[in-house]
């Protein structure tokens, strides 16, 4: 009995790219998921280990990269057409491209802040106990992104240092918070609105040097825009836009392509409150 190759194909699955457009003040945002697949005469690769015919998924990553800069992303028909097509017309050894896309929507908050569509949860936390009634109030999964107006610079450097400093990058977040109340007599409906607009308007509207400078100011806002809160409990993972080296493919970069990793991720975590209302670990 024979053995024989079945069917195959293969490819960089995931590759998570965010393009902006900057047209000055006002920039725009696209944010995909591409999976390529190729298929063809890929027999010798598999059966000897010849290399020949194979362009390596690290091309193809850096090929939506580059595409994502020449070309720029409008709809998501149209990139994975350009990029299956390519790979098809420029690989002999390709007789098939597959090309899955992703989007993830976003909308608008301001000339170059965004907030990711869907996935936003609304907690809430009661406790009664021996010292009184508790109720804390929260939200999870609320992702923001500032697409400039950040920077991270001046930070300690030891030998293992690399990060190299940067005066305008990417801020995201997924916002975890939770908020304590004075009381129990609350209009919880109005509250929630209004705490939540009072984080949102602190991420749009703070120039940030840092993710912690950011969190400080959410929750300080939060407190003094809202009388009934005392005490904000902030967890922000630092969703990093890495921006792609396209020098090696001639293409400028300037804060346009960026990879969107998903870990690790920086978290930083913190509370802001009033200094007459002690925290109260039991209410969280
Ligand atoms: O806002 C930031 N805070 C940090 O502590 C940090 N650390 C890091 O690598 N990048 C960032 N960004």
């Amino acid at each position: 009995m024979g053995i024989v190759l079945g069917p195959n194909r293969y490819g960089k699955a995931e590759t998570r790219v965010v393009r902006v457009v900057r047209d000055g003040e006002r920039h725009e945002l696209r944010d995909l998921n591409v999976s390529v697949a190729l298929s063809g005469d890929l027999d010798a690769t598999h059966v000897s280990g010849d290399n020949a015919g194979v362009l390596p998924t690290d091309t193809q990553k850096n090929t939506v990269y580059a595409f994502a800069k020449e070309h720029g992303i409008d709809q998501p028909e149209d990139f994975g057409l350009r990029l299956a097509r390519h790979f098809v017309a420029t690989q002999p050894t390709v007789h098939s491209a597959r090309v899955h896309i992703e989007q993830y929507g976003w909308h608008r908050l301001g000339p170059h802040s965004f907030q990711r569509d869907g996935a936003e949860t609304r907690t809430a936390t009661v406790t009664v106990d021996g010292a009184g009634e508790w109720v804390v109030a929260g939200l999870a999964d609320l992702v923001l992104l500032n697409s400039t107006d950040s920077e991270f610079w001046g930070y300690v450097k030891d030998p293992y240092t690399t990060l190299p400093e940067t005066k305008d990058r990417v801020l995201a977040t997924a916002v975890s918070a939770r908020w304590r109340f004075a009381s129990t007599t609350v209009d919880w409906a109005a509250s929630y609105a209004g705490v939540r607009a009072a984080l949102v308007a602190a991420f749009v509207e703070t120039y940030s040097y840092s993710l912690q400078q950011t969190l400080y100011t959410m929750g300080r806002r939060a407190l003094e825009e809202r009388p009934e809160v005392v005490e904000v409990r902030l967890a922000l993972p630092n969703k990093h836009h890495l921006l792609v080296d396209l020098s090696p493919f001639g293409l400028d970069n300037p804060n346009e392509v960026f990879v969107a990793a998903d870990r690790p991720y920086g978290l930083i975590e913190g509370t802001v409150r009033r200094s007459d209302a002690p925290s109260y670990d039991g209410a969280f």
